[in-house]
């Protein structure tokens, strides 16, 4: 099998790529490297496309674990991989860390559209940043039980739709989900009460409320009287985010530079990127 075979591979049909994906899932890591740092599979190319279908039939395996198991789970989202969660106060840097992962890793990750019921800010595109809907749309959508998380910030709703979590084409992707610790207990309920397959979380947090505020401030997005409310709040949102056993990995932005590189580790580490 050559380089070329491989990078065909995604053109091919729906059987013969799963046939493919599941002969490299068998086959140990150990030796897809071995075979990969070989004369017959040298190049990048073909190790970024071992691993591509090694998380498609990680895909599909989860796929078919899930409508085997039982009658309450049937219906559940597999999550393959797990969804990243990252979460902090407003104004904690939680968009600027995301932004810069995603420069490093372009086509890893990708976003659900959340829902909301707050007004488009500027520049903001309907299903584009968000599905901007109504309160009563956004309620039906909650008494059907869509939701993999729902929350009122601040004064406004957000939610992640259940069918947002798995890639639509079976690439692979890691969800991101950048929600408020009401999201992450949404998540974690739902997770347990669907019996899914779990996320992993990171809590991002300033060095203090004084330095969380000048932020907030200095991007000029909030009305005074809102960024008053956001820092209030924070407190007891780092008091959750610290607490014990809540989120795999808890990262302080202070310096940027040094807050970017670290959480592209953990990140990296948990992904095998
Ligand atoms: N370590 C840092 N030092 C100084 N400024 C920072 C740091 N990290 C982020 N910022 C700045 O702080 C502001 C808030 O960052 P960002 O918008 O990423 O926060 P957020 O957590 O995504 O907020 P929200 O939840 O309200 O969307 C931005 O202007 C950003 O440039």
């Amino acid at each position: 099998m050559n380089c070329e075979t491989l990078e065909n591979l995604s053109t091919i049909t729906h059987n013969a790529v799963l046939a493919v994906a599941v002969f490299t899932y068998a086959v140990p890591r150990c030796l897809i490297y071995a075979l990969a740092k070989s004369r017959f599979l040298h190049t990048e190319t073909a190790i970024e496309e071992v691993k591509r279908l090694r998380a498609l039939l990680a895909t599909y395996t989860a796929s078919l674990s899930s409508s085997s198991s039982s009658s309450s789970s049937s219906s559940s989202p597999p999550f393959s991989p797990l969804p990243l969660v990252v979460c902090g106060p407003s104004g904690v840097g939680k968009g600027t860390l995301i932004a810069s992962l995603l420069s490093k890793f372009p086509s890893k990750f990708r976003f659900s559209v959340s829902h909301t019921t707050r007004s488009p800010r500027e520049r903001e595109e309907n299903t584009v940043h968000y599905n901007f809907v109504s309160v009563e749309e956004f309620e039906k959508i909650k008494e059907n039980d869509d939701f993999l998380e729902h929350a009122t910030v601040h004064g406004n709703m957000y939610g992640t739709a259940l069918s947002e979590v798995n890639s639509k084409n079976g690439d692979g992707s890691v969800l991101l989900l950048d929600i408020d610790v009401q999201g992450v207990k949404n998540v974690k309920s739902t997770i347990e009460s669907k019996k899914l397959s779990g996320a992993k979380f990171i809590f991002i947090t300033p060095k203090d409320l004084t330095s969380l505020e000048e932020r907030l401030r200095a991007r000029g997005t909030e009305e005074e009287e809102a960024i008053k409310r956001r820092t209030e709040n924070a407190g007891k949102e780092i008091e959750y985010g610290k607490g014990e056993g809540n989120f795999d990995k808890v990262l302080v932005n202070d310096d940027l530079g040094k807050a970017e590189k670290e959480f592209c580790e953990v990140v990296k580490g948990w992904y095998g990127l």
